[in-house]
């Protein structure tokens, strides 16, 4: 239970700060927070990663409904340990929060731009950060698992 609220206020913070930038900025606006590293840059995209399949809004409404299910169903069967059911909890958050967007709008807000010295690192928001490092965590846990099965068959 305590992870669905983990959850709930990933997907509060990133529907709040999305909310924020829809009304406070206009589109493509930019404001710079530290000067060739990180900017606020009001911007959509229709597409997932990268922009990556443009408009192809109710294939991802669907894949994400796929998502949403895998979690829960692995939350309430499989998940034992703290930073696997936390893991879950940040990829059900942040797949709801873009999902809300979908649904709404048919496209996501995104904001947070980063430029790693010439590069220009797509503009994400709060739900891909809690994704990714929510993806990340569970690659983390499935490595820390797999070494401590292997030590134990020694
Ligand atoms: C993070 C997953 C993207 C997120 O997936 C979602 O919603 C899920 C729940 C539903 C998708 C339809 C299905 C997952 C597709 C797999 C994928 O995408 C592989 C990603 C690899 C990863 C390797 C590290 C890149 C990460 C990139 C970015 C995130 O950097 C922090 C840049 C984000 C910007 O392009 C921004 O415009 C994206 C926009 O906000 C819409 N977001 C989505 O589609």
């Amino acid at each position: 239970m305590f992870y669905y609220l983990v959850a709930l206020l990933i997907f509060a913070v990133d529907q709040a700060t999305k909310w924020l930038i829809v009304k406070k900025m206009e589109l493509g606006q930019s404001i710079s927070i530290i000067d060739q590293v990180f900017y606020i840059t009001s911007h959509r995209n229709r597409g997932a990663a990268f922009g990556i399949l443009q408009d192809q809004r109710y294939f991802f409404i669907i894949i994400t409904i796929i998502v949403v299910g895998a979690v829960i169903y692995y939350l309430q069967k499989h998940a034992h340990d703290t930073l696997l059911k936390t893991a879950l909890a940040l990829v059900l958050g942040g797949a709801v929060g873009n999902f809300i967007d979908r649904l709404l709008h048919g496209e996501v807000v995104d904001f947070l731009d980063v430029k790693i010295g010439s590069y220009d690192f797509p503009i994400f928001n709060v739900a891909d950060s809690a994704l990714v490092i929510g993806v990340g965590l569970i690659f983390i846990q499935s490595f820390m698992e797999s070494k401590k099965k292997e030590t134990e068959n020694e």
